[in-house]
């Protein structure tokens, strides 16, 4: 599968930025604001007694939303208009509030790269990074990477080895790579480490070169 005018690291500068990060428009800036109280309900004292006019509030805000929103069928022709990078992936996104987001570049030798704090809303363990989000981002590590490497195609196998607890709060690199490529068989690998370099998470993907098409 083409990856259309996706760069690849055979035609585009190293450093290239992969992913659409926040641009400072209406809908990033509410996005982050979204992320933000996600973070701060979490955080906020269960005792507030605010917390029945925070959700009067909230409600009043996706009232106004949902009044402003067309057919779902429309806005996924409208999602995937053109052939640029998405923006509502749950991983780089930036309109998207379940998304961190993370940011990826592409380096010389093929691989990207992107680092991210992950804080409560990502939590598994006490003070640690669910095994859930790390698969989520690290499949879409891989898949990035795969279009950096001139590549697409879709997950068949996500194997996920977790060799110690994630921590939340500090820096996390994640890195992937496209290893090779035998038919239609894509075979990708990627980590998630610590900044001082302990591997927290490793995986190996299986992808198949196909794709779902987009919605017109
Ligand atoms: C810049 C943009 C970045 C975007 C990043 C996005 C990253 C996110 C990626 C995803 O989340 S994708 C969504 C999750 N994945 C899916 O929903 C895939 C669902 N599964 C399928 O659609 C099909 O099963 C699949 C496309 C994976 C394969 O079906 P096919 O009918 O096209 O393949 P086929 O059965 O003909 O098999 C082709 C080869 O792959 C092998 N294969 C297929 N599935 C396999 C599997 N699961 N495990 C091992 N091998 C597998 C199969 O044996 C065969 O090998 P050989 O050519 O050697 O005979």
């Amino acid at each position: 599968m083409s990856v259309g005018t996706h760069p690849t690291f055979e035609n585009s500068p190293p450093g290239t930025v992969l992913t659409s990060p926040p641009d400072g428009s209406a809908v990033d800036r509410a996005t982050g604001a979204a992320r933000r109280v996600v973070d701060a309900l979490l955080r906020t004292d269960r005792g507030n007694a605010n917390l029945a006019r925070v959700a009067e509030e909230l409600n009043s805000i996706a009232e106004h939303l949902e009044e402003h929103a067309p057919a779902v069928a429309e806005r996924l022709i409208d999602m995937w208009n053109g052939e640029g990078v998405t923006r509502h992936d749950p991983v780089t996104g930036p309109e998207n509030a379940l998304a961190p987001p993370l940011v990826l570049e592409g380096l010389p030798d093929g691989s990207v790269r992107g680092t991210v704090t992950l804080t409560i809303p990502y939590q598994g363990p006490p003070g640690h990074v669910h095994g859930g989000v790390s698969a989520l981002l690290l499949d879409h590590v891989l898949g990035v990477a795969n279009a950096w490497g001139g590549k697409a195609g879709m997950t068949a196998q996500l194997s996920t080895r977790y060799h110690r607890p994630t921590p939340l709060f500090e820096p996390l690199t994640l890195t992937g790579k496209l290893i090779s490529v035998d038919g239609r068989k894509i075979t990708t690998a990627g980590d998630i480490r610590t900044a001082d370099g302990q591997v927290c998470v490793s995986v190996e993907g299986l992808f198949v070169d196909k794709s779902v098409p987009r919605p017109r």
